[in-house]
């Protein structure tokens, strides 16, 4: 059953902790094209939240908003209970909020194992000067770095490309190497923006586990938008339902799935 105030419990058992971020009456305009129209939704630690609605609905500037590279024209975020001023992308990086991109966005000159020391960029402390010197605290440092980036290497199952190009990688791969990145940041919330596009079934059963182990393992707690129905039913605790940049629909997914507006927006019903 759900509680409001201080979460709930999973169909499969799971503890859903409180609202980590709270996102009032959001509105986002571009000139005359209103992507998102005074939207409210909260995200609870712990969670598997999706964002799902036709094209052109509005998730990626939703997802935008919550990653701080869109200010919101009107509305607040509010996180761990208190009002985010207005901050830039790497700001809000820093207060532990990562996402991956829909277009692949990986160094691919560079190996799997330094495209994923970059997601540790914003926890570093020592300069870059110091750290190409290989200065005292500077080498304690990476090596902490380095410990952290092996485990996530080994929990995602790329130890035998860590020295790899990316470049050379298959798609699947460059997206385990995506969502490893992200991890590396030891994200309070993990923003994946349609982690399944362009994947195979077996990619897809791949990413769809990891997902679910990171959750299980680190506590992450995850917003994605996803357009395959069947991954966001089966991964997601809640959805939020976005339509001409409006929500229709909002909870967990079985009572998303039988949710008329819903239905009709995906049959591409007319609405006034
Ligand atoms: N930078 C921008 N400038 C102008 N209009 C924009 C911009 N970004 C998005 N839009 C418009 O805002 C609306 C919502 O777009 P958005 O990309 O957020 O939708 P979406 O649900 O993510 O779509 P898709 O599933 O196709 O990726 C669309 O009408 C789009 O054309």
């Amino acid at each position: 059953m759900k509680d409001m105030v201080e979460g709930y419990t999973t169909p499969d058992g799971r503890q859903i902790g409180g609202v980590l971020m709270e996102l009032k009456n959001i509105t986002l305009r571009f000139g005359g094209v209103v992507a998102i129209k005074d939207i409210s939704f909260d995200i609870r630690e712990g969670e598997i939240r999706a964002i799902i609605g036709p094209n052109g609905a509005g998730k990626s500037s939703m997802l935008n908003v919550i990653s701080g590279f869109y200010v919101p024209t009107e509305g607040e975020v509010w996180f761990h209970g208190q009002k985010r001023p207005a901050m830039r992308p790497y700001q809000v990086a820093r207060l532990g909020i990562a996402r991956t991109f829909q277009n692949i966005a990986l160094f691919d000159g560079m190996s799997v194992l330094d495209n994923i020391m970059t997601g540790r960029l914003t926890l570093m402390k020592s300069g870059l000067l110091s750290q190409a010197m290989w200065w005292g605290s500077a080498a304690a440092e990476e090596n902490e770095h380095r410990e952290k980036v092996e485990k996530i290497i080994d929990f995602l199952e790329i130890q035998n490309i860590r020295k790899t190009p990316v470049g050379r990688l298959p798609y699947g791969l460059k997206k385990r190497v995506e969502l490893a990145r992200a991890l590396a940041a030891e994200p309070k919330i993990l923003l994946l923006d349609e982690p399944m596009a362009g994947m195979n079934v077996e990619e897809k059963e791949d990413m769809c586990r990891f997902i679910l182990d990171v959750n299980d393992e680190f506590g992450t707690t995850t917003v994605l938008i996803e357009h395959d129905m069947g991954v966001v039913m089966d991964l997601s605790d809640r959805v939020v339902v976005m339509d001409y940049g409006r929500k229709i629909g909002d909870g967990p997914p079985d009572e998303v799935r039988n949710n008329q507006d819903v239905i009709d927006a995906y049959l591409g019903v007319a609405h006034d």
